[in-house]
């Protein structure tokens, strides 16, 4: 009763159980690329959610501030920096920040990613080709390479990447960019071998359709939208909160033991494909 007429009231309990119950990344600290908006956000807002400390990044200075600006005035722990991932020294900036501010590193989840073109894959102009690339995988992979040292001296951690299901079986008209989610399920399984023994663990998660502007072609329109669900079992786009939770799900201690795996996370849309 109270809460209908002091809704902020509502809003403070959500957020002190957020901070009381949830507690499964207590102590760790989480940076995630591309995080101001759609999946990166739900993902940084459901870490600190969990009891991480987080490190918000996206190309623009005043989404970062928007976002950081956002989820702490939810009660949560978070800074951001300004990243581009393809930039080797913004890269550097991001993690050096995270340690500094937070002690060290434990958690990267590589969100970012581009698709400037579509078309058959044998369509693809070059320079999409190589920007497709340089973002949605390279910099994965650099990033992987470059944060290892903040998990070691943390004696292990947790790196994430975002596929997709088209990763698995190419959608016509995203050609180069489904390639590139294949890649980033070899590299998932590339890298988690020689790691797992020193407690750090590399996962990936596989979306279907979410409902973010990156995927705006897909369920703007209502043509499109009803083509898109017509393919889903569950008859309904993802939310991006539905990516976080397998995302921190991953990151924590419960998955433990899981390591160069990928979730699918399309709501039965692989047995339709
Ligand atoms: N939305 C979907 O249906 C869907 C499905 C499967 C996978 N995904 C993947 O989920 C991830 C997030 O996508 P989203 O749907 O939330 O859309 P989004 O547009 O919010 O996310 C993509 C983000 O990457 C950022 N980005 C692009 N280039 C960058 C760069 N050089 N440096 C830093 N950031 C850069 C963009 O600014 C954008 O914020 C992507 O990896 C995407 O491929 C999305």
């Amino acid at each position: 009763m109270l809460r209908r007429f002091f809704p902020e009231i509502k809003k403070l309990s959500s957020n002190m159980s957020c901070q009381a119950g949830n507690v499964k990344l207590k102590g760790k600290v989480a940076v995630v690329t591309a995080s101001t908006d759609g999946i990166g956000l739900a993902i940084a807002r459901r870490l600190a959610q969990d009891g991480a400390s987080v490190v918000i990044s996206s190309r623009k200075e005043n989404n970062v501030q928007r976002a950081v600006n956002d989820l702490q005035s939810e009660g949560l722990t978070v800074s951001g920096i300004v990243c581009h991932v393809g930039k080797a020294s913004d890269r550097q900036k991001l993690l050096e920040c995270a340690s500094s501010k937070y002690g060290g590193i434990d958690i990267l989840v590589s969100n970012a990613a581009v698709n400037p073109t579509v078309g058959h894959v044998l369509e693809c102009e070059e320079s999409s080709w190589d920007k497709i690339f340089e973002i949605n995988v390279k910099a994965a992979y650099m990033l992987s390479k470059e944060v290892l040292p903040f998990l070691r001296q943390r004696g292990g951690g947790s790196i994430t990447y975002i596929s997709s299901i088209a990763g698995f079986q190419p959608f016509d008209v995203l050609g180069a960019y489904s390639v590139s989610k294949t890649a980033l399920l070899g590299l998932t399984k590339a890298a988690s071998q020689g790691l797992a023994e020193e407690n750090i663990r590399v996962n990936c998660v596989a979306p279907g359709i979410v409902e973010t502007r990156f995927a705006a072609a897909l369920h703007e329109q209502e043509s499109a939208r009803e083509a898109a669900i017509s393919k889903i079992p569950m008859g309904r786009l993802a939310q991006p909160h539905e990516i976080a939770g397998i995302v921190s799900f991953l990151c924590s201690n419960d998955a433990s033991y899981i390591t160069g795996e990928t979730i699918v996370v399309s709501g039965g849309m692989s047995s339709r494909l």
